[in-house]
């Protein structure tokens, strides 16, 4: 589905009329998501994750510089983005909720992404449902949505194209352990058949039940890919810096023992 290989990131960094360096943010990274893969990548703040996925969305500015190579149903997602393949074979669900038209009710949002998306046949019932929020919702504005309801919205919205894999940005900051779980189980439903979820998070514990593989970041470099249920005995080594501030960071609990 997804194949990166040795792709790196840089900026162009002006210091003055002659002096230009680059920046690396992400460094030789390679792994792959297979179909109907749930696969999260952690990191702790600037580690790279959002750049990774704007990386896979075409979304950089103009002064990024990618290198190495990166595949998506063995067409380059390299140098010219191909074209219609964002928001339809490749989609985005975005961190924050002002995504969402305050002035628009829910139903003709969905109606319209179905419509951006090539898909004028669009049920915006059938899209709620499908991310567990009732048929009444659709006659909603945003303000009249919970933090966790209008996250599922914007699942809906971003599902409409019906997407070979779904790119979710931090889907659960913000929201309480009920509806963060809620949102999970049901990303968990969509990565299945021909659809993988990748999954942008800093919540390693509320993900690690749920997900097949962890692909770890830090500081741009790839510190480990490691199978959910190996996760314990993980291959990666504990003893290096960015380990051991990676480890740090992240919340623990049962899932991951080490010393
Ligand atoms: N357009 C840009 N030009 C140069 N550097 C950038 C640009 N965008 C992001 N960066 C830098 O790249 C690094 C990674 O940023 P990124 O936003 O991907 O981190 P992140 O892992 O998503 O963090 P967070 O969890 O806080 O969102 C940071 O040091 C950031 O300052």
């Amino acid at each position: 589905m997804l194949t990166l290989s040795n792709l790196s990131l840089s900026f162009h960094r002006y210091g003055g009329l002659i002096r230009r360096e680059q920046v690396e943010r992400l460094s030789a990274l390679s792994f792959t998501v297979a179909p109907g893969e749930l696969v999260a990548v952690v990191g702790t703040s600037g580690a790279g994750k959002s750049l990774l996925a704007h990386a896979i969305l075409g979304l950089l500015p103009p002064n990024a510089n990618l290198k190495g190579e990166m595949m998506f149903k063995g067409a380059s997602l390299m140098n010219d983005y191909p074209k219609g393949l964002r928001g339809k074979q490749i989609a985005l669900m975005p961190q924050d909720i002002g995504h969402l038209d305050p002035l628009a009710k829910v139903g003709a949002q969905i109606r319209w992404s179905g419509r951006r998306a090539g898909n004028d046949k669009v049920d915006p019932v059938a899209q709620l449902l499908d991310v567990g929020l009732s048929p009444e919702v659709a006659d909603r504005f945003p303000s009249e949505l919970s933090g966790g309801m209008a996250r599922r919205v914007l699942m809906a919205l971003s599902l409409v194209g019906s997407p070979n894999l779904l790119v979710a940005d931090e889907p659960t900051v913000g929201l309480d352990p009920d509806n963060r779980d809620r949102i999970l189980k049901r990303l968990r439903d969509q990565a299945s058949g021909e659809r993988s979820v990748l999954l942008i998070t800093h919540d390693l514990s509320a993900v690690l039940p749920l997900v097949d593989r962890v692909v770890i970041l830090d500081q741009g470099r790839l510190l480990g890919i490691e199978r959910a249920d190996d996760f314990s005995g993980s291959g990666i080594d504990l003893q290096s810096e960015h380990a051991r501030a990676l480890w740090q960071a992240l919340p623990q609990n049962e899932f991951y023992s080490y010393a």
